[in-house]
């Protein structure tokens, strides 16, 4: 990704596997490190953040109080608890990005005070190694400028792409959840590789390759994946018996049940369960 330079100071409030997920991504694409601003309570948690970006960890009103851009990442389950902790603090013109799950820009805004901007973003993992995908809304009184700063804070790790709030649950369910569903296939092939007698590092060789092969064809060639999927399946070949017991396990329904559930889920936790 492109090196990107923010006007002013981001703070990222909640260093777990995504904020810190964001937090390596900004100080990989240029960001400089006396910019940002991390806001984390365990001692030992800070000291190992500072060590390994040379960060300056604080409070989380000292985050909020400091910093323009504050990046709320959170457990939803959390977020009412952080938003009450920094509100008396915030300020018109300010920006939270919240990249929970299921939380809304209404509900921020309700708990925050008038004139601080909200943008919601659902991202996924493999912001890691700077491919990650994903998804921002602004909320109701957000400008077009700071909405480009949430997005050139998320391109620092990825792709993004604008949606309307509404469509942010079945986001969370198809590639903010995604990476897992795929992480579970890969674990799925490699093990059926040992079942049919494959040492372990050999069967996940050919797994991952095959997934990345995969994976490149598809944005590459920009083929639909029907289409490819034919390209596979030689008549009376072995691909075809193999994918006829993917639909006799109804693995195709499993999916669309599975994302469902992790839709229901997300709207859930907007609920606060
Ligand atoms: N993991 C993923 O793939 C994705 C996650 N998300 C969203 O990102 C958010 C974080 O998820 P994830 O990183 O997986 O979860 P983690 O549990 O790894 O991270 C949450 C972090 O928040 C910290 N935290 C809790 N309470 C506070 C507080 N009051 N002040 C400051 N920090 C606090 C926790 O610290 P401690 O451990 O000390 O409690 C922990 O480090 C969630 O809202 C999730 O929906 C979105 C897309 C993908
Ligand atoms: O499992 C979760 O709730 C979070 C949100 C999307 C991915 N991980």
């Amino acid at each position: 990704m492109s090196s990107s330079q923010s006007a002013g100071r981001t703070a990222i409030i909640g260093a777990g596997v995504m904020g810190e997920t964001l937090l390596s991504g900004l100080v990989r694409s240029g960001r400089r490190v006396d910019a940002l601003l991390v806001g984390e309570k365990r001692h030992e948690r800070a000291t190992e953040l500072e060590e390994r970006y040379g960060v300056a960890v604080v409070s989380n009103l000292d985050a909020a109080t400091r910093a323009d851009t504050v990046a709320l990442v959170v457990k939803p389950q959390d977020m009412g608890e952080v938003l009450a902790e920094i509100a008396p603090v915030l300020r018109p013109g300010q920006l939270l990005v919240s990249l929970a799950a299921g939380i809304t820009t209404a509900f921020i805004e309700s708990h925050v005070p008038d004139g601080v901007a909200v943008v919601r973003v659902m991202p996924n993992t493999p912001a890691l190694v700077d491919e990650g995908m994903a998804a921002v809304s602004p909320g109701s009184h957000c400008s077009e400028a700071q909405l480009a700063e949430a997005e050139s804070l998320m391109a620092s790790v990825g792709r993004v792409v604008r949606i309307p709030e509404r469509q942010q649950d079945a986001v969370t369910a198809i590639s903010g959840s995604g990476p897992a569903y795929i992480f579970f296939v890969v674990e799925s092939m490699i093990e059926a590789g040992v079942h049919l007698g494959l040492p372990r590092s050999t069967a996940s060789e050919l797994v991952i390759q095959t997934l990345v092969g995969s994976g490149k064809m598809l944005q590459e060639t920009g083929t639909h994946p029907t289409v490819l999927r034919e390209q596979v399946t030689s008549p009376g070949g072995t691909t075809a018996s193999a994918l006829r017991e993917l639909e006799v396990h109804k693995v195709r329904a499993a999916f669309l049940a599975a994302m469902e559930a992790a839709r229901d889920r997300s709207r859930q936790l907007a609920e606060g369960s």
